[in-house]
Formats: C-alpha cells, structure tokens, sequence
C-alpha cells in the first residue's frame, strides 16, 4: 500500500494549479484567507517566506486529520528595493511596468511545506532575475489593456504575452510563474514523496 502523503496546494492561483500538474502527482486544491499584509521592514526573502508558511497553516483546520503535505507559496516583484506585489488598478500597474522597462529586477517564490498532521515544516525560496525590454508608453497601455497584470505580482505575466516583454532571465523560470518545481520537488521527497522513482 502507498503510504506516501495527501499533497494539499493551498492557492487559489490557477497557474500554481498547473504548475504543481506537471509533477503529475494527485493533489487537492484548498484555498487560503491568510492575512497577506507585513511590516514594512521586512526583507523580500522574509516577506515570501512567512507568507508562503501563512498561506500553508491557514487550511490547516480545513484539511481534516489526514496524513498529508500542504504547499504554500508566495510571489513578489523586486526592483530598487522595492517590492511589487499585485496591481490595486490599472494606474499601479501603468506605473510598475514603467519602472520595470528596460531593466532587470527579481522575482522572489517563497514555497512552504508543512507536514500534516506531524508538523514537520520546511520554508525555503528562490531568487530569478528578469530582464524586460524597453517599452514605449503605447505599449504598456496596450498590454495593460489585454488584462493580463491585473492578478500578476510586478504587472507581467511571464508564461503569457508578458513573455515577449521579458529579454532574458537567470535562474528558475516556474519560479517567475509562481512555483518553483525543481525546489519543491527536493522539498517533498523529505516528506517521502517522490516525483521520479525507480
Ligand atoms: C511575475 C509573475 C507573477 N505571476 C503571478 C504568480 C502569482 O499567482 C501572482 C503573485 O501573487 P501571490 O500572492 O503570490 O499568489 P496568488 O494570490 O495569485 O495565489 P495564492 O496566494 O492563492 O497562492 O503573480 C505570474 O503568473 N507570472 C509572472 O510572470
């Protein structure tokens, strides 16, 4: 018998759904209310981290006792030492693109396991860096106008149009998306589960 654990994606985010379906492992989806708000002192690596692990504890309760491994993760846009989450409007994501044009920036996942019931927990991130191209403001408003930043944190969609914005990137791509998958596959074969077995 399989004793290996339920895995849990807490995310509403329909690309982290897709990402985690390429590990092709069986999974259940519960979405999270956790508070997404922090100190403003706090470092990017820690913002991602602690609420990747918020997002996690936060179906705790609704995931009955069963054995299983819940996923939370968290991505935000860095550039100046400024975190760029998601977009509050059309004007925010007008004055992020502008400020990410023609520059490179980073791209922070944080991903958090938590063991169920045992409590075992592991935290860890990953750190992109991506290269847009210049943008003229004609352009920007036309992207802005499909309505594909409205929900991306930085106001792109790598994995969408966004993509022929994006000049180069160094580092994990799934971690722009919003999952980093070669990570979170090391992070779960300490709970046991194996993506490639013999
Ligand atoms: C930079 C970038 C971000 N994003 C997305 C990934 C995340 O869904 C989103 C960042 O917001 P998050 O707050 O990390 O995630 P979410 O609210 O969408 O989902 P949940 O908290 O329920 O897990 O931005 C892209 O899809 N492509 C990109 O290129």
């Amino acid at each position: 018998m399989d004793n290996s654990p339920l895995i849990i994606l807490a995310s509403g985010s329909p690309r982290r759904r897709e990402l985690l379906s390429l590990l092709g492992l069986p999974f259940e989806v519960i979405t999270s209310e956790a508070d997404e708000s922090t100190p403003p002192d706090w470092t990017p690596e820690r913002i991602v981290r602690s609420l990747a692990l918020r997002k996690a504890e936060a179906v705790v309760a609704t995931a009955g006792e069963r054995n299983a491994v819940i996923i939370g993760s968290d991505t935000i846009v860095v550039l100046d030492n400024t975190v760029l989450g998601k977009p509050v409007d059309k004007l925010d994501s007008k004055a992020m693109l502008t400020r990410l044009q023609g520059r490179t920036h980073k791209v922070y996942t944080g991903v958090a396991c938590l063991g169920f019931p045992n409590g075992k927990t592991i935290v860890e991130h990953r750190v992109t860096s991506v290269t847009m191209r210049a943008m003229t403001e004609e352009e920007i408003a036309a992207y802005i106008a499909t309505g594909e930043p409205a929900d991306k944190a930085g106001s792109y969609a790598i994995q969408g149009l966004g993509s022929i914005l994006v000049e180069r990137i160094e580092g994990c791509y799934f971690n722009v998306v919003g999952l980093p998958l070669s990570l979170l596959g090391e992070m779960l074969s300490e709970f046991g589960i194996t993506v490639l077995s013999r």
